[in-house]
């Protein structure tokens, strides 16, 4: 069986109006035209990654438009749609949110950005401040497309490797993780962080950024990209908007476990994960 995973690299502006418009487009396109039964999008795709203007879109889930949108179009065009992130308004508080609505335009998952990043990246500069701006989730989130149950992480999540380990416990096959890193962090992390997670975990790995906007605040890195379960790469994205397409091949998961029996051979009288449910 094979997955076929659109990434939309969306060119993110200030109107939320307008990102909405554009990523419903490119989830008709990615399943009209390239065939993909899973479509994900870029963390906080609908609005430029800052605190003022995150805040400022920041909406209810299920109730706000930004859901309403997403489980249309994953209605309307018969696929899974990874929804990246936006921020979402609960009891007064606010959190960095991924939805996933299934072909039906049903809610199968939600997932609440689980570390308390401090806001500063790799180059020392301060961007949003994520620990004031939002409340830290505290549940893993997973969903199944056929026989494959699919692990949700959002940009600082990847560079956690006991957090992906533990997706690969619950017998996660593809770990999905909606980001926006800068240039400097991009260049020196991003594909390495990708195939660390994979091949720790002998599993595939998407990471969806925006597409770069040298105008903005936090300049995206772009290049998204998907790893194997061998640590390769096999699509990846320009700095451009763009749908970067991938088929995952879900029997090579088979042959990497068996080839490289890395799990079951785990000293766990020496070393073991501890996997919190809460
Ligand atoms: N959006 C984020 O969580 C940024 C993560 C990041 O820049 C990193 O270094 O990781």
């Amino acid at each position: 069986m094979t997955i076929r995973i659109a990434l939309i690299q969306l060119r993110v502006v200030e109107s939320k109006e307008k990102n909405l418009k554009n990523a419903c487009d490119l989830i008709r396109i990615s399943k009209k035209e390239k065939e993909a039964n899973v479509v994900v999008l870029p963390e906080c795709f609908n609005a430029p990654y800052t605190a003022e203007m995150l805040r400022d879109v920041a909406e209810e889930i299920p109730n706000g438009e930004t859901s309403r949108a997403l489980s249309t179009a994953a209605r309307d065009f018969g696929v899974y749609v990874v929804g990246g992130s936006i921020v979402e308004s609960c009891g007064g508080r606010l959190y960095n949110t991924c939805t996933v609505w299934g072909p039906e335009g049903d809610l199968v998952a939600t997932y609440r950005k689980v570390v308390k990043r401090k806001g500063t990246v790799l180059s020392g500069k301060t961007t949003v401040a994520e620990t004031k701006l939002f409340t830290a989730g505290s549940q893993y989130a997973t969903f199944t497309v056929g026989e494959t149950r699919i692990g949700l992480g959002i940009c600082w999540d990847m560079r956690f490797a006991e957090f992906a380990t533990a997706y690969r416990t619950m017998g996660c096959d593809l770990l999905i993780y909606p980001a926006v890193c800068d240039v400097p962090t991009g260049e020196q992390h991003w594909e390495l962080l990708a195939k660390a997670r994979a091949l720790d975990n002998q599993a595939f790995v998407a990471f969806c950024s925006p597409a770069r906007d040298t105008h903005a605040k936090l300049i995206p890195y772009g290049h998204s990209l998907v790893v194997d379960p061998w640590g390769q790469v096999i699509q990846r994205a320009t700095e451009f908007q763009e749908i970067v397409v991938a088929d995952l091949v879900l029997k090579e998961l088979t042959v990497v476990r068996q080839r490289i029996p890395v799990f079951e051979q785990k000293r766990s009288d020496l070393y073991e994960l501890k996997v919190g449910y809460s």
